[in-house]
């Protein structure tokens, strides 16, 4: 890690920023995990003081955490600065000038991170600015996902970003792998024969990576009807994580082989067919303050992935996830094939093994044995491993340990184009041919038709 860096962050103010970038940035401070010498540069389009930046980082910590009073808030206001007037090709506003300044305090050659914590569509004009200004040599740009609005929009800012950026420098954002559950993806698979073994067609039934959001859009109204839950999370983060179930064994763990391994296997990811799709809308979406009163965004995806190799031939991947549904839950469930013989008449779908993403992580087994009696009933019961309370466990909140892989240079949880350019071309059909909106209540698990797109099976949250 470089001792001196300097941190700029583009949409300071923002939702993102607030509830994941800063907490992130003070746990780490927190943590000892920040260079020896720092400054972060907040910046946006409008002017804020210095000062009042300060006051709004130090209300963001009281509101999300870690509390101001938890850490070393005086050293740490101190370091933050605001460079306002936005950042364009065409003017720099502040941001030159601010960091002129913060490298005066710490040494011409501190190291620039920039994270663009800002809509997908500004992507493009800040990278051409970075380079117009001076600011791209030598630094790391974090862009958060999605990469791209669509699979045009992604090969032109693909373009834009290697015409001023070395792939090296490039840390694309996908918050789900930084999860410590989904780590546990690769790393319990691979560290235990039971799982190694297993994971295939022969054994494995159907995986499925459910992520119903019982929070709705409002904070953040126009990003969200701009994007839709088709690119706000399915094409990005499940995507993602139906990769780190579907890859083949990496030749190790380290950040190039297990990013190849990954983002290998989404090129076998057969284009989703419309007919396997189902959009949803919650009902009261267009009275939402900011919305289109006519929007048709989708606030709700389900969709039946098939992988094309051998290991998963036959299998599928159902994909569900939603705005202001009935629960909050992020589960990858992989379930076994239920034997045949020699016990008749087991239940479906109970022998399973699944990944909780949300909080800390939880691993969870679910096993049919025999209940206690005189006689031969068999039950399901499910073994729970809350990955926090492993010995010595010190799990790191998503944010926190990919903006620290930046400031180290691992690359590893991070996604690549060539993985992303697949990813595209599996969600194009429905972004050519949308199936139709169902409205769906509030609180409920989405439109009915999401339940007959997992037949025969059934969607294990819910319903
Ligand atoms: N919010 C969340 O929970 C998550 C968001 N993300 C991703 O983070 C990114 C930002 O999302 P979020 O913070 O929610 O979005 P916001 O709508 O809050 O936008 C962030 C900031 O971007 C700036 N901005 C907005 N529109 C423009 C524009 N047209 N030109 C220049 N600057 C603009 C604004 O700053 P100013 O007005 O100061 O210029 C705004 O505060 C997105 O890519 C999103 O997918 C990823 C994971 C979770
Ligand atoms: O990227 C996003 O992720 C959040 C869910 O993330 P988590 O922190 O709860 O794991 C989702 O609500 C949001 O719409 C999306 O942009």
């Amino acid at each position: 890690m470089a001792t001196k860096t300097v941190f700029v962050l583009f949409g300071a103010t923002g939702d993102l920023a607030k509830r994941m970038v800063l907490p992130a940035f003070y746990t780490l401070a927190i943590e000892g995990l920040l260079p020896a010498d720092w400054v972060l540069v907040g910046n946006g389009r409008g002017d804020v003081a210095h000062e009042d930046f300060r006051k709004h980082v130090h209300d963001v910590l009281v509101e999300f955490g870690p509390h101001p009073d938890k850490g070393p808030w005086r050293e740490f206001e101190r370091r933050l600065l605001f460079a306002g007037g936005g950042f364009s090709t065409d003017s720099p506003g502040s941001l030159l000038d601010v960091i002129d300044g913060a490298r005066r305090k710490l040494g011409p050659k501190a190291e620039l991170v920039h994270y663009l914590a800002v809509p997908p569509q500004t992507f493009p004009e800040l990278t051409r600015a970075l380079g117009r200004h001076g600011l791209a040599e030598g630094a790391r740009v974090v862009y958060e996902k999605p990469f791209g609005t669509s699979p045009r929009d992604f090969r032109s800012l693909n373009r834009t970003v290697h015409s001023v950026l070395d792939e090296s420098q490039v840390y694309r954002i996908d918050h789900f792998l930084g999860k410590e559950a989904t780590q546990n993806l690769h790393v319990l698979r691979f560290a235990n024969e039971l799982f190694a073994a297993m994971w295939n067609r022969e054994h494995i039934e159907s995986v499925q990576i459910d992520v119903p959001e019982d929070l709705g859009v409002d904070d953040r109204a126009g990003f969200y009807d701009a994007t839709g839950a088709v690119l706000d999370m399915l094409v990005t983060h499940l995507f993602q994580v139906a990769a780190e179930v579907a890859m083949e064994p990496p030749a190790s763990l380290a950040a190039g082989d297990l990013q190849s391994a990954r983002e290998r296997v989404i090129r076998s990811f057969r284009p989703l067919d419309p007919a396997e799709v189902v959009l949803g809308q919650f009902d009261g979406y267009r009275d939402i303050e900011g919305i289109d009163r006519r929007s048709k965004t989708d606030t709700f995806v389900a969709a039946k992935l098939w992988i094309d190799n051998a290991r998963w031939k036959g299998v599928p991947f159902l994909l569900r996830t939603g705005k202001r549904m009935a629960a909050s839950e992020q589960r990858v469930t992989i379930v076994l094939r239920t034997p045949d013989r020699p016990l008749p008449g087991l239940p479906a779908q109970a022998n399973a093994l699944t990944f909780a993403l949300s909080g800390d992580g939880q691993i969870e087994l679910r096993l049919l044995a025999k209940k206690p009696g005189t006689e031969l009933r068999v039950e399901p019961a499910t073994i729970k491993l809350p990955l926090a309370e492993l010995p010595d466990a010190e799990p790191l909140p998503p944010y926190v340990r990919l903006i620290h892989d930046v400031l180290l240079g691992d690359r590893s949880l991070f996604t690549r184009p060539d993985g992303l350019s697949a990813a595209w071309r599996a969600v194009q059909p429905v972004l050519d041919t949308p199936p139709r909106l169902a409205k769906y209540p509030q609180g409920s698990w989405g439109p009915p038709a999401a339940k007959k797109l997992a037949a025969p099976y059934r969607w294990l949250s819910g319903q």
